[in-house]
Protein backbone atom coordinates (compact mmCIF):
# COMPACT_ATOMS: atom_id res chain seq x y z
CA UNK A 1 0.00 0.00 0.00
CA UNK A 2 1.29 3.37 -0.82
CA UNK A 3 1.80 5.70 2.25
CA UNK A 4 2.49 9.62 2.45
CA UNK A 5 5.39 10.96 4.53
CA UNK A 6 6.04 14.50 5.33
CA UNK A 7 9.49 15.50 5.78
CA UNK A 8 10.73 19.07 7.56
CA UNK A 9 13.93 20.19 8.70
CA UNK A 10 16.25 22.96 8.95
CA UNK A 11 20.28 23.17 8.84
CA UNK A 12 23.05 25.54 8.76
CA UNK A 13 23.16 26.63 5.39
CA UNK A 14 25.40 24.82 2.97
CA UNK A 15 26.12 22.68 -0.60
CA UNK A 16 24.88 19.37 -1.03
CA UNK A 17 21.71 19.25 1.43
CA UNK A 18 18.97 19.20 -1.40
CA UNK A 19 21.00 16.36 -3.04
CA UNK A 20 21.73 14.54 0.39
CA UNK A 21 17.51 14.12 0.90
CA UNK A 22 16.67 13.32 -2.39
CA UNK A 23 19.20 10.79 -2.74
CA UNK A 24 18.12 9.28 0.71
CA UNK A 25 14.45 9.22 -1.16
CA UNK A 26 15.45 7.72 -3.78
CA UNK A 27 17.82 4.97 -2.29
CA UNK A 28 14.80 4.11 -0.13
CA UNK A 29 12.35 3.63 -3.35
CA UNK A 30 9.99 6.74 -2.33
CA UNK A 31 9.10 9.53 -4.87
CA UNK A 32 8.75 12.78 -3.93
CA UNK A 33 5.43 15.00 -4.93
CA UNK A 34 6.33 17.80 -3.17
CA UNK A 35 8.83 19.61 -1.92
CA UNK A 36 9.93 23.77 -0.98
CA UNK A 37 12.99 25.18 0.37
CA UNK A 38 13.94 28.53 2.01
CA UNK A 39 17.35 30.02 2.27
CA UNK A 40 17.56 32.45 5.02
CA UNK A 41 20.12 33.96 4.50
CA UNK A 42 19.74 36.56 7.37
CA UNK A 43 20.68 33.23 10.08
CA UNK A 44 22.58 31.02 7.04
CA UNK A 45 19.73 28.31 8.13
CA UNK A 46 18.12 26.03 4.83
CA UNK A 47 14.17 25.05 5.51
CA UNK A 48 13.08 22.25 3.56
CA UNK A 49 9.62 20.43 3.42
CA UNK A 50 9.28 17.32 1.25
CA UNK A 51 6.04 15.28 0.77
CA UNK A 52 6.75 11.96 -0.53
CA UNK A 53 5.16 8.38 -1.16
CA UNK A 54 6.54 5.26 -0.43
CA UNK A 55 5.10 1.73 -0.84
CA UNK A 56 7.74 -0.32 1.79
CA UNK A 57 9.10 1.92 4.30
CA UNK A 58 6.97 2.94 7.76
CA UNK A 59 7.93 5.87 9.51
CA UNK A 60 9.75 4.63 12.50
CA UNK A 61 12.17 3.36 9.63
CA UNK A 62 12.38 5.94 7.82
CA UNK A 63 13.24 7.91 11.02
CA UNK A 64 15.81 5.64 12.50
CA UNK A 65 18.09 5.48 8.72
CA UNK A 66 17.70 9.29 8.31
CA UNK A 67 19.44 9.96 11.35
CA UNK A 68 22.70 9.38 9.78
CA UNK A 69 22.12 12.30 7.02
CA UNK A 70 20.62 14.67 10.12
CA UNK A 71 23.89 14.20 11.78
CA UNK A 72 25.47 14.61 8.61
CA UNK A 73 24.24 18.34 7.69
CA UNK A 74 23.78 19.12 11.77
CA UNK A 75 19.81 19.29 10.99
CA UNK A 76 16.71 19.37 13.13
CA UNK A 77 14.60 17.20 11.42
CA UNK A 78 11.00 15.38 11.44
CA UNK A 79 9.07 12.96 9.95
CA UNK A 80 5.18 12.35 9.52
CA UNK A 81 3.21 10.05 8.47
CA UNK A 82 -0.73 9.98 7.49
CA UNK A 83 -1.70 9.50 11.16
CA UNK A 84 -3.86 13.12 10.99
CA UNK A 85 -2.89 15.43 13.78
CA UNK A 86 -5.07 15.40 16.36
CA UNK A 87 -6.81 18.30 18.35
CA UNK A 88 -8.00 19.60 21.43
CA UNK A 89 -9.80 22.99 21.28
CA UNK A 90 -10.37 25.42 23.87
CA UNK A 91 -13.35 28.10 24.02
CA UNK A 92 -15.00 30.79 26.32
CA UNK A 93 -18.18 32.29 25.40
CA UNK A 94 -17.14 33.26 21.65
CA UNK A 95 -18.44 30.58 19.12
CA UNK A 96 -17.08 32.16 15.98
CA UNK A 97 -14.01 30.68 15.61
CA UNK A 98 -15.01 27.11 17.02
CA UNK A 99 -18.04 27.13 14.36
CA UNK A 100 -15.65 27.49 11.31
CA UNK A 101 -13.46 24.91 12.45
CA UNK A 102 -16.02 22.58 13.22
CA UNK A 103 -17.28 23.03 9.40
CA UNK A 104 -14.05 22.86 7.84
CA UNK A 105 -12.97 19.85 9.97
CA UNK A 106 -16.64 17.96 9.25
CA UNK A 107 -15.70 19.12 5.32
CA UNK A 108 -12.56 17.16 5.73
CA UNK A 109 -10.46 20.61 4.82
CA UNK A 110 -9.20 21.23 8.39
CA UNK A 111 -6.20 18.73 7.98
CA UNK A 112 -6.74 17.10 11.51
CA UNK A 113 -8.84 15.80 13.61
CA UNK A 114 -11.09 17.31 16.40
CA UNK A 115 -10.80 15.03 19.52
CA UNK A 116 -13.15 17.11 22.04
CA UNK A 117 -13.59 20.81 22.84
CA UNK A 118 -12.91 22.41 26.31
CA UNK A 119 -14.40 25.65 27.68
CA UNK A 120 -14.34 27.38 31.32
CA UNK A 121 -17.73 28.89 30.43
CA UNK A 122 -20.93 26.15 29.35
CA UNK A 123 -21.91 28.20 26.59
CA UNK A 124 -20.88 26.45 23.62
CA UNK A 125 -21.58 22.82 24.79
CA UNK A 126 -24.43 22.54 22.51
CA UNK A 127 -22.35 23.96 19.48
CA UNK A 128 -19.71 21.10 20.26
CA UNK A 129 -22.31 18.57 21.37
CA UNK A 130 -24.27 19.40 17.94
CA UNK A 131 -20.92 18.14 16.31
CA UNK A 132 -21.15 14.70 18.30
CA UNK A 133 -18.42 16.27 20.09
CA UNK A 134 -17.10 15.85 23.85
CA UNK A 135 -17.54 18.92 25.52
CA UNK A 136 -15.68 19.63 29.06
CA UNK A 137 -16.08 22.14 31.26
CA UNK A 138 -12.82 22.94 33.47
CA UNK A 139 -13.66 26.35 35.34
CA UNK A 140 -10.30 28.54 35.49
CA UNK A 141 -10.10 31.46 37.59
CA UNK A 142 -6.88 33.09 39.51
CA UNK A 143 -8.26 30.59 42.68
CA UNK A 144 -8.79 27.67 40.45
CA UNK A 145 -5.96 28.32 37.70
CA UNK A 146 -2.99 25.47 38.72
CA UNK A 147 -6.26 22.59 39.29
CA UNK A 148 -7.79 23.73 36.21
CA UNK A 149 -4.36 23.51 34.13
CA UNK A 150 -3.66 20.19 35.89
CA UNK A 151 -6.77 18.91 34.28
CA UNK A 152 -5.88 20.37 30.86
CA UNK A 153 -3.45 18.07 30.59
CA UNK A 154 -4.71 15.13 31.74
CA UNK A 155 -7.27 15.70 29.08
CA UNK A 156 -4.30 16.14 26.55
CA UNK A 157 -3.43 13.14 27.88
CA UNK A 158 -6.54 11.33 27.46
CA UNK A 159 -7.87 12.36 24.29
CA UNK A 160 -4.02 11.79 22.89
CA UNK A 161 -4.34 15.50 21.79
CA UNK A 162 -1.39 16.53 19.28
CA UNK A 163 -2.45 19.82 19.16
CA UNK A 164 -4.52 22.60 21.69
CA UNK A 165 -6.03 24.96 19.30
CA UNK A 166 -7.17 28.32 21.55
CA UNK A 167 -10.06 29.21 19.46
CA UNK A 168 -11.08 32.84 21.90
CA UNK A 169 -10.20 30.91 24.88
CA UNK A 170 -9.69 34.15 27.04
CA UNK A 171 -7.33 32.92 30.13
CA UNK A 172 -3.88 33.50 30.21
CA UNK A 173 -1.59 30.34 30.30
CA UNK A 174 0.86 29.71 33.00
CA UNK A 175 4.44 29.54 31.96
CA UNK A 176 4.55 25.84 33.65
CA UNK A 177 1.82 24.96 31.05
CA UNK A 178 3.43 26.29 28.24
CA UNK A 179 6.59 25.12 28.69
CA UNK A 180 5.24 21.38 28.80
CA UNK A 181 3.05 22.44 25.53
CA UNK A 182 6.00 24.17 23.91
CA UNK A 183 5.43 24.33 19.73
CA UNK A 184 1.71 22.19 20.10
CA UNK A 185 -0.30 25.24 21.24
CA UNK A 186 -2.14 27.86 18.72
CA UNK A 187 -3.98 30.78 19.68
CA UNK A 188 -5.98 33.37 17.71
CA UNK A 189 -5.55 37.07 18.78
CA UNK A 190 -8.68 39.32 18.02
CA UNK A 191 -6.04 42.57 16.33
CA UNK A 192 -2.84 42.85 13.78
CA UNK A 193 -0.30 41.81 16.34
CA UNK A 194 1.88 43.83 17.53
CA UNK A 195 -0.39 46.14 17.93
CA UNK A 196 -3.34 46.21 20.32
CA UNK A 197 -2.56 43.29 22.83
CA UNK A 198 -4.79 42.01 25.82
CA UNK A 199 -8.20 41.26 26.10
CA UNK A 200 -9.82 44.20 24.53
CA UNK A 201 -8.16 44.82 21.30
CA UNK A 202 -11.03 46.56 19.53
CA UNK A 203 -11.93 49.24 21.88
CA UNK A 204 -7.98 50.32 21.33
CA UNK A 205 -8.56 50.07 18.02
CA UNK A 206 -11.44 52.46 18.45
CA UNK A 207 -9.84 54.69 20.58
CA UNK A 208 -6.86 54.83 17.90
CA UNK A 209 -9.39 55.25 14.89
CA UNK A 210 -7.45 52.35 12.57
CA UNK A 211 -8.50 52.14 9.04
CA UNK A 212 -7.97 48.44 9.11
CA UNK A 213 -8.42 45.84 11.78
CA UNK A 214 -6.94 42.56 11.88
CA UNK A 215 -6.21 38.78 13.63
CA UNK A 216 -2.82 37.11 14.45
CA UNK A 217 -3.35 33.45 14.63
CA UNK A 218 0.61 32.09 16.48
CA UNK A 219 2.19 29.96 18.60
CA UNK A 220 1.56 30.49 22.26
CA UNK A 221 4.23 30.95 24.77
CA UNK A 222 4.57 32.54 28.37
CA UNK A 223 5.14 35.93 27.09
CA UNK A 224 1.18 37.41 26.11
CA UNK A 225 0.50 37.65 22.45
CA UNK A 226 4.21 37.34 21.80
CA UNK A 227 4.56 33.72 20.54
CA UNK A 228 6.12 33.42 16.72
CA UNK A 229 3.02 34.42 14.10
CA UNK A 230 1.90 31.55 11.67
CA UNK A 231 -1.33 33.67 10.29
CA UNK A 232 -2.68 37.16 9.69
CA UNK A 233 -5.36 38.43 8.22
CA UNK A 234 -6.94 42.30 7.77
CA UNK A 235 -10.30 43.97 6.80
CA UNK A 236 -10.70 47.55 6.16
CA UNK A 237 -12.81 49.78 8.21
CA UNK A 238 -13.28 53.40 8.65
CA UNK A 239 -14.85 55.96 11.44
CA UNK A 240 -18.22 54.75 11.19
CA UNK A 241 -17.26 51.12 12.86
CA UNK A 242 -18.02 51.35 16.29
CA UNK A 243 -16.17 48.96 18.72
CA UNK A 244 -19.38 46.57 18.80
CA UNK A 245 -19.06 46.67 14.81
CA UNK A 246 -14.91 46.36 14.73
CA UNK A 247 -15.54 43.33 17.05
CA UNK A 248 -17.97 41.97 14.17
CA UNK A 249 -15.73 42.32 10.96
CA UNK A 250 -13.24 40.94 13.40
CA UNK A 251 -14.80 37.95 13.63
CA UNK A 252 -14.42 37.08 10.32
CA UNK A 253 -10.76 37.79 10.31
CA UNK A 254 -9.85 35.79 13.20
CA UNK A 255 -12.22 32.44 11.99
CA UNK A 256 -9.95 32.40 8.83
CA UNK A 257 -6.81 33.34 10.00
CA UNK A 258 -6.75 30.62 12.64
CA UNK A 259 -8.56 27.46 10.42
CA UNK A 260 -5.60 28.52 8.01
CA UNK A 261 -3.04 28.43 10.45
CA UNK A 262 -4.32 25.32 12.19
CA UNK A 263 -4.48 23.26 8.77
CA UNK A 264 -1.25 24.44 7.97
CA UNK A 265 -0.20 23.03 11.21
CA UNK A 266 -1.71 19.91 10.75
CA UNK A 267 0.09 19.47 7.26
CA UNK A 268 3.11 19.81 8.34
CA UNK A 269 4.08 23.42 6.54
CA UNK A 270 5.05 25.36 9.37
CA UNK A 271 8.73 25.55 10.98
CA UNK A 272 10.04 27.79 13.94
CA UNK A 273 12.29 30.13 13.00
CA UNK A 274 13.95 32.18 15.52
CA UNK A 275 10.94 33.72 16.91
CA UNK A 276 9.07 33.54 13.54
CA UNK A 277 7.89 30.92 11.64
CA UNK A 278 8.67 29.25 7.58
CA UNK A 279 5.04 28.84 6.07
CA UNK A 280 4.96 26.29 3.30
CA UNK A 281 1.90 27.29 2.13
N1 LIG B 1 0.56 32.12 27.83
C1 LIG B 1 -0.37 32.63 27.02
N2 LIG B 1 -1.67 32.36 27.25
C2 LIG B 1 -2.61 32.84 26.40
C3 LIG B 1 -2.24 33.68 25.31
C4 LIG B 1 -0.84 33.91 25.08
O1 LIG B 1 -0.45 34.61 24.12
N3 LIG B 1 0.05 33.37 25.96
N4 LIG B 1 -3.22 34.28 24.53
C5 LIG B 1 -4.53 34.29 25.17
C6 LIG B 1 -5.61 34.88 24.31
N5 LIG B 1 -5.65 36.32 24.50
C7 LIG B 1 -5.38 37.10 23.47
O2 LIG B 1 -5.26 36.65 22.34
C8 LIG B 1 -5.92 36.86 25.81
C9 LIG B 1 -6.81 36.24 26.59
C10 LIG B 1 -7.06 36.74 27.88
C11 LIG B 1 -6.42 37.83 28.36
C12 LIG B 1 -6.66 38.31 29.75
O3 LIG B 1 -6.19 39.32 30.15
N6 LIG B 1 -7.44 37.48 30.48
C13 LIG B 1 -7.74 37.77 31.87
C14 LIG B 1 -9.10 37.23 32.20
C15 LIG B 1 -10.12 37.71 31.23
C16 LIG B 1 -11.46 37.05 31.43
O4 LIG B 1 -11.64 36.29 32.36
O5 LIG B 1 -12.30 37.32 30.56
C17 LIG B 1 -6.78 36.97 32.74
O6 LIG B 1 -6.38 35.89 32.30
O7 LIG B 1 -6.57 37.47 33.85
C18 LIG B 1 -5.49 38.44 27.54
C19 LIG B 1 -5.25 37.96 26.25
C20 LIG B 1 -4.91 32.94 25.68
N7 LIG B 1 -3.91 32.54 26.62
Amino acid sequence: MTRHFTLTLDCPERAGIVHAVTSFLVDHGCDIVEHQQFDDDVRSRLFLRTAFTCATADVDDLTREFAAVATEFEMEFDLWDERPTRILVMVSKAGHCLNDLLFRWRAGSLGGEIAAVVSNHEDLRPMAEAAGLDFVHVPNTADTKQVAERRLLELVEEYQADLVVLARYMQVLSNDLCAKLAGRVINIHHSFLPGFKGAKPYHQAYDRGVKYVGATAHYVTPDLDEGPIIEQEVLRVDHTFDPRALTSVGRDAEALALSRAVRWHCEHRVLPNGNGTVVFR
